[in-house]
Order: C-alpha cells, then structure tokens, then sequence
C-alpha cells in the first residue's frame, strides 16, 4: 500500500514540489564564474535548510581553496545528509550537484534564465532545472512525502550534493576516498539522477559515461592590446597563432587529429554491436534536440557510438578575444583558447594530457612564431562503465514499469560526471544512474528545460526505487 499512497501523495503535491524547484533555480549558483561563488554557497544552504526541515541530519565538509588563475577562492560545501540509520535497512548513497552552467539572458534564453516559467506545454524553463537542481529536489521531495505521510523509508538515504561539479568537481575525489571507511561505510549502492534519457519518451537507465579532460591554451604577444592599422602585418598575432594551432586539432567531420588518441580507444564487440539495435531512438530524436538536420552521422548506430564510446574534441571558446557587437579594429595581446576531449574506455587521463601537450608544442612550434604558448589540462575525470545487471539495476527497471508501464532502456551517456567511478572504486559499490529529464532538455543550453511530467514522475520514479531497491537481494 505504501507505493500507491506515495505515488498519489506526489500527483497531489506535484505544485508544491514546482515550487521547490523555482526557488532553487531563483539562486544562480553558477560554479565556473567567481561572481558568482557567494551564490553556490546560498544554494547550498537552501539545501541544508530544506533537509533539516524534513529531520534530516545534516554537514557540511569545507574542501579548502581553488586556484582560480592564481586567485584563491573559497570551494563550496559538500552537504551530506542522513535520512535513517536502522542497521536491518539497505543504504543507498544519493549523489548530485546544485551547482549549474553559466547562463545569460544574451545567449539567446527566451526569458530570464534565473526565473522558473513554466510554459503552454507544461515545461519548466530555467537553468538547473534538468541539470541537475529538478533530479536533486526529486530525492527531497520523496523524503518530504514519506514524512508528510508518515511512512516509513524503506532504506537509509545518505546525500552527498557537491557545488563544483560543472567545474571539474574540485576536492570530492580526496573526500569521498578519505570517507569511504567513515561516512559512506555502510552505503550498499549508489544512485545518481543526473543525465537524460535518450530521447523524448522512453526512460532509461545508465551505465556508462565519457570522460572528459579540459584544455587552456594560451598564447601571448605583445605588452598590452594593439592598434591594427598600426601594427598589423608587423608583428605576431596571438590570435593568428591560436587560430593556426586550434586548426590542427579536429576535422570538421567530427576526427580528431591528435596523434595517438584512436589507439587507446577499446574495439567494438559483438556484443556490444548487439546492444544499439533494440533502442527507442532515432535520427528526428537528434535532429529535435539539436534544432536542425546538422548531424555528421547517417544513422543511429553511429551517432550512438560516437556520442558513448569514441572520443570527441570540443572546441569551445576564446578568453581574450573580442567578440562584442560593432567593428574593434584591436590585435588582442593575449588570448586563451579552450577545448576539451571526452574520453572513453580505454584512454587514461594521464597519457591523454600528454598526447596533447606534445602535438600542441609541437604544432606551435612549426608556426615559427615570436610569441609564447603554453598548454594546460585544467581538469580531467576519467570513463566509467559499471555492470547493467546488477541487482540494483534490477531494482530501478522495476520501478520504471510501476511508474512508466514501460521496460528502460540501458544506455551509456556522452556527458561525464568526474565522481562516478570515485565512488564505484572508492566504495567498491554498484553505481546507478536514473535519469528524470529528457534528451532534449538543453542542458548546458540556452532554455534549459524539465517538463513537469518528468520531474512529478521522476520523483515517483526515485520514490519506487527506493521501495523496491529495499526488496532485492545484493
Ligand atoms: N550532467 C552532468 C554534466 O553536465 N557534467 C559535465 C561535467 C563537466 C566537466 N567539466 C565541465 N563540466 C559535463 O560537461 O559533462
Ligand atoms: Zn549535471
Ligand atoms: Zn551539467
């Protein structure tokens, strides 16, 4: 009986929890722009203050100072908070993160990327609200239910919600090794509600995701910005060389041209040739979430392989340059060129960063140009593939059908979450990840979006798990 009550205790509730989740998208803790750092600590207090209102016991671990370009900023708080403590009872780990990507109303957002709209066809816009604040408040808001109906959790929930993640998720890699033994010792599985579905309307459960190694590459030129009339033609161009060398990095088709990357890269088996036929996916579901037909690969099959299992070079912008509206005739003294790799089984973080820093230096070098370069990996998270049959997963399939009538899918994600495979090797546990948003939800994007169907049955979904996660046998 207690699956039915939750279930309609969450339909009933469902604007309150909307409103959960305005409040949180109000605070724009956006963790890769110091501006914005007293922000990611107010969303961490909201969270603290939510959990203790539902009896939750909670901490907050300090992880120190970042380096932020040679300036020390203070890291925010990892909240870890205990929901029951009865030793008969499985304990299941909840991680996810209430930091979020930038967002400006100028990057194109249809309305203030800050305030939640909710529009005609029941999506709730705002940034954070698929990515990864809406899954985060799903948990809470399966607390607040159980405790508004007095039932009792079938399980013992132990939160870890970080504020870094979208910055390289500084400082949790030491803590959750460092708390294995202590805070999370009596965990038996881990859950993470934070990637998507593959398309619109199937859900799915995930076991795998990329990696990713992040590149600063910067090149400077002369004393301070210059005049292009004056000096044009004259002198080394900061931005010609990063130009050049940028170039040399990815084909338009997608292949990357760093010598020695496809060598690390696993060989498709069989098996795994097998595993691509059977998905709820097509090429519209891609050309709906990109806006548009751009896509490199002709079928699903491929796009699948190479958004899971081959690596991608990215190419995502220029510190220094001008990109502002009007003609600037300026050579710019010194600009930063940012890229990253995302990694797959089995590349090594390590050896990737050498790669290349190699190919970068030597690549600049044949320029024959005045000016210095210097490359930095500015953070990297490794691959993670866990086993989709464990009992855990069988947990989470069940769930599903309850809430969606419908069997998951078993996918892997091109996106990463650095910490993923630190709790799998730090635990040594199994680790889910039950996504509550759609392929198309933009995240990262502008008009990021959850439709309230998926946060009201994907907190459902969560509730259920835990229900029947408390059933099965580890
Ligand atoms: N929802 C997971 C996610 O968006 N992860 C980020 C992690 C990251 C790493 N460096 C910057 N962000 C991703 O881009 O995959
Ligand atoms: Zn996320
Ligand atoms: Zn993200």
């Amino acid at each position: 009986m207690a699956v039915p009550e939750f279930m309609e205790y969450v339909e009933k509730h469902q604007n309150d929890f909307v409103e959960r989740l305005r409040k949180a998208v109000a605070i724009p803790s956006v963790s890769g722009d110091p501006n914005h750092r007293p922000d990611v600590f107010r969303m961490s207090e909201f969270l603290v203050n939510e959990l203790k209102a539902l009896g939750a016991s909670v901490e907050t671990r300090d992880l120190g100072k970042q380096d932020f370009h040679g300036t020390p900023l203070d890291l925010p708080p990892v909240v870890l908070a205990t929901v029951g403590n009865d030793p008969a009872k499985k304990t299941i780990l909840v991680y996810g993160h209430y930091d979020v990507q930038p967002a400006l109303k100028e990057d194109g957002w249809a309305t203030d990327p800050f305030v939640l709209v909710e529009d005609d066809k029941q999506r709730l816009i705002g940034r954070g609200s698929s990515d990864d604040k809406g899954p985060v408040l799903g948990w809470i808001n399966v607390v607040e239910a159980h405790k508004n109906l007095g039932l009792e959790l079938p399980v013992n929930i132990k939160f870890c919600l970080e504020g870094m993640e979208e910055s390289g998720s500084e400082g949790l890699d030491d803590l959750i090794y460092q708390e294995a033994g202590e805070y999370f010792k009596d965990v038996d599985a881990v859950t993470i509600s934070d990637n998507y579905w593959l398309g619109t309307t199937k859900p799915c459960l995930t076991y795998g995701l990329r990696g990713v190694s992040y590149f600063h590459l910067t090149v400077k030129g002369p004393a301070a910005d210059l005049h292009s009339g004056v000096f044009g033609g004259t002198i080394h161009e900061p931005m010609t060389d990063l130009f050049a060398v940028m170039s040399k990095l990815v084909q338009p088709d997608g292949k990357i041209l760093v010598p020695g990357v496809y060598d690390q890269v696993r060989a498709v088996t069989d098996e795994e040739e097998a595993t691509y036929a059977t998905l709820d996916f097509k090429l519209d579901d891609l050309h709906g979430a990109v806006g548009n037909k751009t896509n490199i690969h002709p079928d699903v099959k491929s796009v699948l392989q190479h958004r899971w299992r081959y690596p991608s070079l990215s190419l995502h912008g220029v510190e220094g340059a001008f990109y502002n509206p009007g003609d600037k005739t300026v050579i710019p003294a010194k600009v930063t060129g940012k890229f990253s790799i995302r990694s797959v089984p089995d590349m090594e973080p390590k050896k990737l960063t050498e790669l290349v820093k190699k190919y970068v230096n030597d690549e600049f070098n044949k320029l024959g140009s005045k000016n210095t370069m210097v490359i930095e990996c500015s953070h990297d998270g490794n691959h993670w593939l866990a086993s989709p049959n464990h009992p855990n997963y069988v947990a989470a399939a069940k769930a599903t059908e309850t809430v969606y009538k419908v069997k998951p899918d078993l996918t892997r994600e091109g996106g990463s979450i650095p910490v993923t495979l630190s709790f799998q090797d730090a635990l040594q546990k199994n680790v889910l990840l039950l996504p509550m948003g759609r392929g198309d939800d933009g995240a990262h994007s502008i008009n990021e979006k959850l439709d309230r169907s998926n946060y009201i049955q994907g907190t459902k979904l969560l509730g259920v798990y835990l229900h029947e996660v408390s059933k099965v046998e580890f």
